[in-house]
């Protein structure tokens, strides 16, 4: 491509040329035009000619116009705020709760603004016949008239006299009329009116000439509502902002009359503040801006509870989102949690647990998952642990196993009230039984691996428990949660850290899709008290407060904190505020629900409501100690053998399960010979067709042969007695 500076060198050369004299003669157009028709690009055979990397203009123009459909991005057509029915109930109740205020407040006060109006009523009388008195005399002109008297203009004097004398005599008249009519209507109010006509006009006079009367510096009615003075965030504070925080990018685009941010969409409302989106200068990332977002505060003039910029995970690293909310978030009012006065829980599907900046639910599906929570003391770790353990104890089938380590007793309420397992302390006493639940954990989930296994693929599709199987008591299946407050308690202890440690590890990799969830907190994220084998192999992280680098990749995982992700910019007020990474979602800054002792308590009771009334309370809540529960509450196949006498060689399934239920009918009450068949696979015998003589008929089904019951409780006795 020509560049118009060539012109203007060419011409100077042309000059110089002619100066130094005794030079050839030019044609210059025939040299422009065998300059510009020298090829300048990659096809010159000379190696040392450059290449031109960016391509003339018209072939320039990136991805085609269907490469650029198939890449853009749609704006959602109905705003996320208004899907949300619940955000829709929750902003309608707010408008409601504000206009009852105002009336409510108004009407309390309206005797005391009566009295104002009627004190200031004399002062408003004298106003308004002042005032009618002025308009009669017509003295609005009277400057004017002056004026012309004292430019001593005759005609023009003249001419304004006799306009103010029809004015005056018009408005006397109006004015004698309206006195007439007033004071008919008054006396005819006197007269004829009942009693409560004439107070009301009598008070409504009254109080239209305290109107009147009032001042400008006392206002008769106070404002019942102080509304919070949020301001628009408008593009010029959002650069004003940018371009306080001392990145020179950002500042000498700026200082070059330039914006150095350029906005990808309007500013718009989202939520309870703005959001404004952009791109930033080359080179600087949303990181930079998160690392600032004290300076980027102050630069808004809004508090730093208030400012949340983020960058978007699909987008490149220097487009900002900067939402900034009317209030600060740790003191804007939540809504209410729906669980917090009634309501159960399904633990495998998602359940609400706090609210992000734009005070919109976040919501953890608890199965699946296991999870390190990990902040800084006293930020809320143990109330959010307490809160996701409320959740699991929703869940009438969930069996808990609550450890608090610290030992203040933080997670009594959830234990004392449904905790198959339960300690508090970091006594030899807690150690020993916790590592005893601990060995016993890693038997269930052997136990549950080989039941899944065993499953057939119809019943068990994705080799792990769906809800309907933790429905099926005779597999037990059902989801047990536990939680262990201050782990590096157990995974530091000088004698059984290693053993925890194992244990824990394996719960955390096989434990999810054997129905067992872990949940472990520590307020010290550091490779000691959070192993490195669990704290890779947690699915979900709930990251509060905590001071570094190392520590906020230990709870979010490798990197977070060079993406932005960085739990180290919340304040020290930002209580029970946190990053929550789930599973395989971008994370997202989320103010979990503040669920104090006794509303523990209280939400605990009813879940033990639940559970009692499913008959599903066991272990600590009922006051049973471990030792009693710890081995399997029934033998199968000792309960089989009592059931089918030696006489019966073979028996159908559906007979056998029919006399299991009779003998304990609280443990195989509702088994089918399909349960039946599972829960014999783990023992290695696996059912046989039975022939049987019905009505002269032979009927083939499936059943047992007493035989291989034998043979198993015989091998599985020599194993123990070699043990
Ligand atoms: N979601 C929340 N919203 C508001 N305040 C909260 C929230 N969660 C906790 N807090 C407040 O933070 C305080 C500390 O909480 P918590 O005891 O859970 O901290 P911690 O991190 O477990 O401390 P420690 O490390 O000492 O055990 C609580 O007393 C509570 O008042």
């Amino acid at each position: 491509m020509k560049h118009p500076d060539d012109d203007e060198l060419f011409n100077r050369l042309e000059a110089e040329m002619a100066a130094e004299g005794g030079a050839d003669v030019v044609d210059l157009d025939k040299a422009r035009a065998a300059r510009e028709s020298t090829p300048t690009g990659p096809e010159v055979d000379d190696p040392t000619a450059p290449v031109m990397v960016d391509q003339p203009t018209p072939t320039a123009t990136g991805p085609g116009y269907l490469g650029r459909l198939a890449a853009a991005r749609r704006r959602p057509v109905v705003p996320i705020w208004l899907r949300s029915v619940a955000e829709l109930r929750t902003a309608s109740a707010w408008v409601a709760r504000h206009y009852a205020h105002t009336i409510g407040y108004h009407a309390l006060r309206a005797p005391v603004y009566a009295a104002r109006l009627t004190l200031q009523a004399p002062t408003g009388a004298a106003r308004f016949v002042g005032g009618t008195m002025r308009w009669m005399a017509d003295r609005e002109g009277e400057p004017v008239r002056l004026a012309a008297v004292r430019r001593e203009d005759a005609a023009e004097y003249l001419k304004l006299s006799r306009q103010r004398d029809g004015r005056v005599r018009l408005r006397t008249l109006v004015t004698v009329l309206a006195l007439f009519v007033g004071l008919a209507t008054a006396l005819a109010i006197y007269v004829l009116a009942p009693a409560w006509l004439q107070a009301v006009s009598v008070s409504a006079v009254v109080l239209a000439l305290g109107a009147a009367g009032r001042r400008a510096d006392e206002p008769v009615i106070h404002r019942a509502v102080e509304l919070p003075k949020a301001t628009k965030l408008t593009s010029d504070i959002v650069l004003r902002a940018l371009g306080s925080l001392g990145i020179s990018a950002i500042s000498q685009a700026q200082a070059k009359g330039r914006d150095g941010f350029e906005f990808t969409a309007p500013i718009t409302r989202d939520g309870p503040g703005w959001r404004a989106e952009g791109n930033l200068p080359y080179g600087v990332t949303v990181t930079d801006i998160i690392e600032r977002r004290e300076r980027l505060a102050s630069g808004l003039r809004r508090p730093l509870g208030c400012v949340w910029p983020e960058a978007v995970p699909d987008e490149h690293t220097g487009h900002l989102v900067l939402w900034v909310g009317d209030q600060d978030m740790n003191k804007a009012k939540k809504p209410a949690w729906p669980l917090a006065k009634s309501g159960t829980v399904d633990l495998f599907k998602p359940v609400a647990y706090g609210t992000d900046q734009r005070g919109r639910w976040v919501e953890v599906t608890l199965m699946y998952i296991a999870g390190v929570i990990g902040a800084i003391p006293r930020m809320g770790k143990t109330f959010l642990l307490r809160l996701l353990l409320l959740i699991a104890a929703l869940d009438p089938r969930a069996e808990l196993h609550t450890y608090d380590m610290k030992g203040t007793g933080d997670l009594d309420p959830v234990g004392n009230a449904v905790s198959h397992r339960h300690a508090a302390g970091d006594d030899d006493e807690s150690i020993a039984y916790a590592l005893a639940d601990f060995r016993a954990l890693r038997e269930e989930l052997r136990r549950r691996t080989k039941v899944i296994r065993s499953l057939p693929r119809d019943i068990c599709p994705e080799s792990k428990v769906t809800s309907a199987l933790a429905d099926k008591r005779s597999l037990g299946l059902h989801p047990i949660v536990v939680g262990v407050d201050e782990c590096q308690v157990l995974f530091e202890h000088p004698d059984h850290g290693k053993e925890f440690e194992e244990i824990a590890t394996d719960l955390v990799k096989r434990g999810p899709a054997t129905g067992i969830v872990v949940l472990l907190a520590t307020q010290r994220p550091d490779a000691k008290s959070l192993p490195t084998g669990i704290s890779a192999n947690a699915s979900a992280r709930w990251c509060l407060k905590v001071m570094g680098q190392t520590e906020n990749d230990m709870v979010l995982g490798t990197s977070q904190y060079k993406r932005g992700v960085r739990a180290t910019m919340f304040a020290w007020g930002d209580k029970g505020i946190h990053y929550f990474v789930g599973e395989g979602a971008d994370a997202r800054i989320v103010a979990s629900v503040y669920v104090d002792a006794p509303g523990a308590e209280a939400i605990a009771a009813r879940a033990r409501k639940a559970r009692e009334k499913a008959g599903l309370l066991s272990g600590y809540a009922l006051g049973e100690a471990p030792e009693e529960v710890t081995g399997p509450a029934y033998d199968l196949l000792a309960d089989i053998l009592a059931v089918v006498p030696a006489a019966e060689a073979k028996v159908w399934s559906e007979t056998v399960v029919a006399r299991l239920a009779e003998l304990r009918p609280e443990v195989y009450g509702g088994w089918d010979p399909d349960a039946l068949a599972a829960a014999l696979k783990p023992h290695g015998i696996s059912t046989v067709q039975v022939g049987r003589r019905v009505d002269g008929k032979v009927v083939n089904r499936r059943g047992i042969t007493r035989a291989h019951i034998t043979t198993a409780i015989a091998e599985r006795d020599g194993n123990r007695d070699a043990g």
